[in-house]
This record gives C-alpha cells, structure tokens and sequence, in this order.
C-alpha cells in the first residue's frame, strides 16, 4: 500500500466543450483542493464562474490556472460564517451574471471523539457545513429562480449511516441533505434542482502530507474498491448536474467513494 500514489491527475472529462457557454456559477471554497477543480472544469466547459474563500492568494491561484479557458474566473474573498458579508457577495454576483448553478464546497471540521467535541467547536463546525450553506443558498434563490437553476452542495460519504470521530460534521451535512430535499420540493416549481455530492477520501490539502498519510492509507483499506476519489470525477459529476442531461436529478444524495458507504465506514478514529 505505501507505494500507492494516491492523487495522479484523472481524466474523468466526458462532457462537451462549451456546454457552459453563457452559464454563471457561484462556488464557494475556490481556492483550493474540490472547489478548484470543480472551478477549473467549469470555466473549461465556457462558464463564468465567480468565486469565494477566505484566503486570496489561493483564489488568484486558481484565477491564474483558468487563464487560457473559454470561460472565466472572477473571485472575492469572503468568510461564509459571515452572513451579511456572504449575502452580499451572492447578490453582488447574480446581479452582475445571474446564477445558473450554485456550488456549496467551502467546508471541513477537526477530527475528534464526540466526548471531546466542545460546544464552541460543535457550533463551529454546524455553523460552517450547515447554517452557512443554508444562508448561501436562500441568498442565491433569486437568481436561481430567474435561470431555473440548480445547487450542488458537497456532503461526505456515510452521511447517512456515520463515522467515528465525525459526529459534528455529518450532523451538519445530514442537516444539509435534509434541506437539499426539502427545496426540491419547494422549488420544484421553479426549476430549481438541489443535489448533494458525497465524495469519499480525496487527497486535497486537508489531507495531504507524510503526517495525514497512515489515516489516508487507512481510509483507502476501508475502501472497497480500494482508491480515492479524485478532485476531476467530482468536478465532472457536478457538471453533469448542471447540464441538460441532469434535467430530472433533484433532492438526490450522490456518493461518489467506491463503495465505502457500503464497507467498513470511513472513520478519522479508532473503535475503542
Ligand atoms: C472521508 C472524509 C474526510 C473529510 C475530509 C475533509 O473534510 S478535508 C477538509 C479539511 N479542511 C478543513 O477542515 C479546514 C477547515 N476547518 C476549519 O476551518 C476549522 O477546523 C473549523 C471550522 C472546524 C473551526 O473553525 P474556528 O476558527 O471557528 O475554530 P476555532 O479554532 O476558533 O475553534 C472553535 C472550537 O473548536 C475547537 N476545536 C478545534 N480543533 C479541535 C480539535 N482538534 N479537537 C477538539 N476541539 C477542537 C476549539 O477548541 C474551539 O472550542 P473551545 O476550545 O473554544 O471550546
Ligand atoms: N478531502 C476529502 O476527503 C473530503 C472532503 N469533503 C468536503 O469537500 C469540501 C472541500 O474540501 P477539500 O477540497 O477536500 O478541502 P480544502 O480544505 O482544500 O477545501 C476547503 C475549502 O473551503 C474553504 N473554506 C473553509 N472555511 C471557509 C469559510 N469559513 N469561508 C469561506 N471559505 C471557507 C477553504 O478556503 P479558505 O481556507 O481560504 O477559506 C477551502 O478552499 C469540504 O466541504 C470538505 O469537508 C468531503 C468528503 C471528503
């Protein structure tokens, strides 16, 4: 196992080049890891995509890699726990290109047993994977009424069945996919579609370097297909939402792990 390498670059491409031409899209942790691919797919499809993070050189970085693109990349640092400041951001952006398709990326936790998870820590956590998503998107319901557009939020896999050492966080995006299918049916007379994408183990910042490398090789064991999801398969999933093809997806939870909903559970601690 310890000769894997585990974040090769994948070509998961199978949509069509400018399938996104004239398109908006607003995407939330654009600096980095997920959220920069699914950036780069994006504006590679002829999207214009306006971004958001808290820190700007990683934003520019991915502004940087979209040069050459059909599409473009606009972006603005901004702390999503930050309501008023991130409402702003979202009207800022639908009134200048509307928004077709909204992604809600930003997001992580720490890795703790519940019985050491504070008050403070656990409303952080619910604040940043749940409350923030909630405000992104009503904030965004406007403009995506007017395109008949649609939402992606990133969830994790076993969502619906739990990890150790996870309590806070899929509480958090298990509130998420409850909202996700509530709004389907709210705004399905809009057009609107909502959907979550729950990637397995993906190798980003969060969980790269030497020290995160046993938990990872770990996770992948629990895996039964035995790789990690790559930042490319979930940048195209989450176009394939937005085109035409997903007309009829809505309220759907997608986990995009090779199984590991189905085996062992990916736990960030050990079973006492
Ligand atoms: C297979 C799936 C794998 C998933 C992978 C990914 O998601 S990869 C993506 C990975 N990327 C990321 O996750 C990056 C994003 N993560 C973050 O930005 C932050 O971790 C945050 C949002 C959770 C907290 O933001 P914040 O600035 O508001 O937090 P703060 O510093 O002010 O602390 C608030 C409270 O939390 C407490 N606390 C903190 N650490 C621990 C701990 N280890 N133990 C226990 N508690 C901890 C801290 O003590 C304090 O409580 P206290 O002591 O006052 O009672
Ligand atoms: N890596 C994995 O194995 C998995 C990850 N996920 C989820 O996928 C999403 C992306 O994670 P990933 O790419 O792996 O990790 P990263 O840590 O690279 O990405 C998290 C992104 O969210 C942004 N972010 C975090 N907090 C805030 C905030 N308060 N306001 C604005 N932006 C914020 C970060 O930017 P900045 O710090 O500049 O603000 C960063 O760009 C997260 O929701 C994560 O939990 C789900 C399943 C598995």
């Amino acid at each position: 196992m310890s000769s894997t390498s585990f974040n090769d670059p994948y070509d998961a491409s199978v949509l069509r080049d400018g399938l996104f031409a004239d398109r908006s899209a607003f995407v939330s942790g654009a600096g980095s890891g997920i959220g920069r691919a699914i950036v780069l797919r994006l504006v590679q499809l002829g999207m214009h995509v306006f971004g958001t993070g808290r820190r700007a050189e990683m934003l520019e970085e991915t502004a940087n890699l979209t040069k050459d693109m059909a599409g473009a990349f606009t972006y603005k640092p901004c702390n999503v726990r930050e309501t008023d400041a991130i409402e702003a951001l979202v009207r800022e952006a639908g009134e200048s290109r509307g928004i077709d398709l909204l992604v809600n990326n930003a997001g992580g936790q720490f890795f703790a047993p519940a019985a050491e998870i504070s008050r403070r820590g656990w409303d952080a956590v619910i604040d940043l994977n749940l409350n923030a998503v909630f405000t992104v998107t009503k904030a965004a319901y406007p403009y995506l009424r007017t395109s008949r557009g649609s939402v992606a939020s990133i969830s994790l896999s076993g969502v619906d069945r739990g990890s150790m050492g996870l309590a806070h966080s899929i509480a958090a995006r298990a509130g998420v996919l409850g909202m996700t299918r509530s709004l389907a049916l709210e705004w399905a007379k809009d057009g609107i579609r909502l959907n979550c994408i729950a990637p397995g183990t993906v190798v980003t910042e969060g969980l790269a370097g030497e020290a995160a490398r046993p938990m990872l090789e770990r996770l992948v064991e629990a895996t039964p297909m035995g790789i990690p999801t790559s930042v490319e398969e979930v940048a195209e999933l989450v176009a394939y939402l937005a085109s035409p093809a997903g007309r009829l997806m809505t309220g759907q939870l997608i986990q995009i792990d090779g199984a590991a909903h189905l085996g062992p559970g990916l736990h960030m601690i050990a079973a006492e």
